[in-house]
């Protein structure tokens, strides 16, 4: 496949004080974020600190309360060559390849493409064998790759991932890590979530690390696995329980 990034790039992504509000809660308060260039970006945090929150609004599936996001210097809301992939992968009730060429009849790619697309897809991410397989049937490895060849149909120049080994085994751990890095090499921006210290200190570029709806620290990986700027962050990597 042809290297992802296009001419005009969706990037710069800039919040400006985002902040989420639910039933009076605060969940998200006034993130101000810029991603650029071509890293790996790791969001880290405890469980509840607002990691999944942040990309969906991010990716658009929800709207901030307060504060901007901007691709590229535009409000334009969704833009269209970004992708996400959820913990839970989001199937439809029907075969791998069809789920495929569905993805590519609705991003209205010519009805002769999308098959031998699809089929490249499949192959690409070594899901060949259970092609004409219900998707739901699958294991959990075998659906987020799925999710995975669905997305890299998209093209997209980033890619979010929320939390996407959280219910696999460490196979099927390489097997996501393998693409992720894949996406990686052909160009894609990565933002992805992960709870694993240890996955994230082989994925990640630079690190956001999240604590109760804060950005408490987004700076190089080598910068905060060796010298992390606050306590909250220190006790994280130290595996120490953090409130
Ligand atoms: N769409 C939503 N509407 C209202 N509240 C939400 C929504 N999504 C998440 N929350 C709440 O926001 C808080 C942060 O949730 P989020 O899923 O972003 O955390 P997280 O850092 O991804 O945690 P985990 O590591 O457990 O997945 C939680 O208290 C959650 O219940």
């Amino acid at each position: 496949m042809n290297d992802m990034r296009l001419p005009h790039s969706i990037l710069p992504l800039e919040l400006n004080e985002v902040s989420f509000v639910h039933r009076g809660q605060i969940l998200l308060d006034h993130i101000s974020l810029r991603l650029e260039g071509h890293g790996k970006t790791l969001i880290m945090g405890p469980n509840g600190a607002g990691k999944s929150l942040l990309m969906r609004l991010c990716h658009g599936l929800l709207k901030p309360t307060e504060g901007r996001i901007r691709w590229s210097g535009h409000d334009n809301g969704k833009p269209p060559r970004q992708a996400m992939v959820f913990q839970r992968p989001v199937l439809l009730r029907r075969s791998a390849l069809a789920n495929l060429t569905y993805a590519l009849a609705a991003g209205s790619t010519r009805h002769t493409r999308r098959k031998p697309l699809a089929w490249e897809a499949l192959e690409h991410f070594g899901l060949t064998a259970i092609a004409h397989r219900p998707a739901r049937v699958l294991s959990g490895g075998e659906q987020q790759r799925l999710a995975l060849a669905r997305a890299w149909l998209l093209k997209p120049e980033v890619l979010f991932l929320d939390e996407p080994t959280s219910a696999l085994d460490p196979a099927a751990i390489r097997a996501v890590e393998d693409a992720v890095a894949d996406f990686h090499r052909q160009g894609t921006r990565i933002v992805m979530s992960s709870h694993d210290l240890n996955q994230a200190r082989r994925l990640a570029d630079e690190v956001v690390f999240l604590y109760g709806g804060r950005l408490i620290e987004h700076s190089p990986a080598e910068v905060f696995f060796s010298q992390p700027q606050t306590a909250r962050a220190r006790a994280f990597i130290n595996g120490d329980l953090v409130w």
